[in-house]
C-alpha cells in the first residue's frame, strides 16, 4: 500500500499537483517533472543501447571512468551566456555549498585528469555513460535529465583525435543499422570563425560570445542572430563577413575566401583525408556553420544529423585544448564528444531500427503441489548454479503457469509432480517443440 497516513502536500513534488489528483493523501506517482521512469521494457531498451556504446567503446579501445551526478557548481560557471550554464540545476547543500546536478560530462573528465596530474600518461582514452540535469523553466515541457555517453581523448593535438572520435561515431551508427544515407555528420573548425574575426581585427574576447551566438543558426532568424553579433559590438560589415563565411560548405571555396595556409583549412582537409583511409568518408561533409554551442571549443567541432531533417542534433563535440587552464592547471590538447540517449531512439523508430527485446529466461520450475515447494527450490538452485536463468513460480495454476511461460519465452518448463519426484524424476516440457520427457532430478542441467 502507498503512504496514507502523511497527507498528500508534503509528498507532491511541489510544482506539479498530482494528475492523479490528491484522494485520501496518496503519494504522487509519476517521478518529478521533466525525469521519466525506467519500466522493465524501457530498461531493456536502455540497457541495449548502452552495450551498444560500451561495445564501440571497448574497440576503440577506450576506458570507462564515472563520476558523481553532483558536483562543484563552479566546475560549470561559465560567462558565454551558454543555454546550458544558464539551466544549471544547482542549489546549496546543507554544509552551504554550492553544488549542481552535471549539466554536462567534460568538465568532471578534465577536473579527474588534473587530480590524476602526472600518475597516467597521455594519450588517455576515457569513456563514460552519465545521467546529465538541467533546470528549464516550468513553461516547457522538455526532459530534464538525459544519459549521455561521452568519448574523449587527452594529450593528442593533432586531427587524429578527432578522427579516431569520429570513427567511433560511424561504428555505432553502423551497429545499430543507421546508414550514412540516414545520417551524415557536420564537420567544422572553430578555427574557421577565428580567421574571420581577425579579418576584420575583432578582439579575442568576443571569440567565445560570438561562438555561442552563431550556434543558434538554424534556430532562431538570421536577423536575430545579426542582432545579437551587433550587440556584441561588430560593425555590421564584420557581421556580413561572418555570416558569409559560414554558409559555405566547400573546403575550396573556404580557402578562397580565408587564403591558404590556414590552419583551419590545413586540419579540415587532413581530417578528410583520414576519413577516406578511415572509409567513413561518405558520413562526413563540411559546413562552416558548424560551431557547436559549448564555450569551451577551440578547434575541430562537428555534429550528427538525420539527413531529413526532422530531428535535433543526434550527438556533437569536438576539440577543447583550453579547459583545464579554465581550472588553473596545465593545458592538455582534448577533444571528446556526447550522444544523448534520445534523438538517437526517436531515429531507430523512424527508421524501424528498434531491435526486439523481449524477455527471454531459461527454466520455469513449478511445484504442482504444496509438498514439493522444497524440492522445487533445490531444483532451481541447481539450474542456477549452472548458470540458467530460472524462475520459481509457486501458487498458480498450470494453466497461468502456460500462458507466463509463453509471455517470458521460457525454453522450458519443470513441472515437479508427486508421480514423478517418487521415482526421483521431474517432467520437463521443451516449450518450442512441445516435446516433454521425465528426467533424474539430479541429472537436470
Ligand atoms: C532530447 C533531450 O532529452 N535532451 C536533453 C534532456 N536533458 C538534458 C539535461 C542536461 C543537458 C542536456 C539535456 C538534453
Amino acid at each position: 500500500r502507498l503512504f496514507s497516513s502523511a497527507s498528500s502536500s508534503t509528498l507532491t513534488h511541489g510544482e506539479a499537483s498530482s494528475t492523479h489528483g490528491d484522494a485520501d493523501g496518496v503519494v504522487e506517482v509519476n517521478p518529478p517533472r521533466g525525469t521519466r521512469d525506467f519500466t522493465p521494457e524501457d530498461m531493456r531498451l536502455r540497457t541495449w543501447l548502452f552495450d551498444q556504446f560500451r561495445e564501440v567503446s571497448r574497440i576503440m579501445a577506450f576506458e570507462e571512468v564515472d563520476f558523481p551526478v553532483l558536483e562543484s557548481e563552479a566546475l560549470f560557471i561559465r560567462k558565454a551566456g551558454e543555454e546550458i550554464t544558464q539551466q544549471l540545476y544547482n542549489f546549496e547543500d546543507k554544509g552551504g555549498r554550492r553544488v549542481v546536478l552535471r549539466p554536462e560530462i567534460t568538465p568532471s573528465l578534465a577536473r579527474l585528469v588534473i587530480k590524476q596530474g602526472k600518475s597516467v600518461s597521455l594519450p588517455l582514452k576515457w569513456f563514460t555513460i552519465g545521467q546529465c540535469w538541467r533546470y528549464e523553466r516550468m513553461t516547457r515541457g522538455r526532459r530534464r535529465e538525459h544519459y549521455q555517453w561521452n568519448m574523449d581523448i587527452f594529450g593528442v593535438p593533432k586531427v587524429r583525435a578527432e578522427a579516431e572520435l569520429l570513427h567511433a561515431i560511424v561504428l555505432l551508427f553502423q551497429r545499430l543499422g543507421i546508414t550514412s544515407s540516414d545520417v551524415g555528420i557536420r564537420v567544422s573548425s572553430r578555427k574557421v570563425l577565428q580567421a574571420v574575426l581577425n579579418m576584420y581585427f575583432i578582439p579575442e574576447h568576443l571569440f567565445t560570445e560570438v561562438c555561442v551566438i552563431v550556434d543558434k543558426l538554424g534556430k532562431i532568424t538570421r536577423e536575430e542572430i545579426e542582432k545579437e553579433l551587433i550587440s556584441t559590438g561588430l560593425s555590421s560589415e564584420a557581421v556580413q563577413g561572418i555570416i558569409n563565411v559560414l554558409s559555405l560548405k566547400s573546403l575550396s571555396k573556404l580557402e578562397e575566401v580565408l587564403g591558404s595556409g590556414v590552419e583551419a583549412v590545413a586540419d579540415l582537409k587532413k581530417l578528410f583525408s583520414f576519413a577516406e583511409q578511415y572509409g567513413y568518408a561518405d558520413w562526413i561533409c563540411f559546413d562552416a556553420s558548424v560551431v557547436r554551442g559549448l564555450a569551451y571549443y577551440t578547434g575541430i567541432v562537428f555534429e550528427a544529423f538525420d539527413r531529413e531533417g526532422k530531428l535535433r542534433a543526434i550527438c556533437g563535440g569536438g576539440r577543447y585544448d583550453r579547459l583545464l587552464s579554465t581550472f588553473g592547471s596545465e593545458d592538455i590538447p582534448a577533444c571528446g564528444f556526447g550522444f544523448g540517449d534520445a534523438v538517437i531512439v526517436e531515429l531507430l523508430k523512424e527508421k524501424g531500427l528498434l531491435p526486439d527485446l523481449s524477455r527471454q529466461i531459461d527454466d520455469i520450475v513449478f511445484p504442482l503441489d504444496e509438498e514439493l515447494e522444497g524440492p522445487a527450490s533445490s531444483i532451481a538452485s541447481s539450474l542456477r548454479k549452472k548458470g540458467r536463468s530460472v524462475d520459481l513460480v509457486e501458487d498458480k495454476r498450470l494453466k497461468w503457469v502456460f500462458k507466463h511461460a509463453e509471455r517470458i519465452n521460457a525454453s522450458r518448463l519443470i513441472l515437479v509432480g508427486n508421480s514423478e519426484w517418487e521415482r526421483g524424476m521431474v517432467r520437463v516440457k521443451i516449450l518450442s517443440t512441445r516435446e516433454e520427457f521425465e528426467v533424474k532430478a539430479g541429472e537436470l542441467e
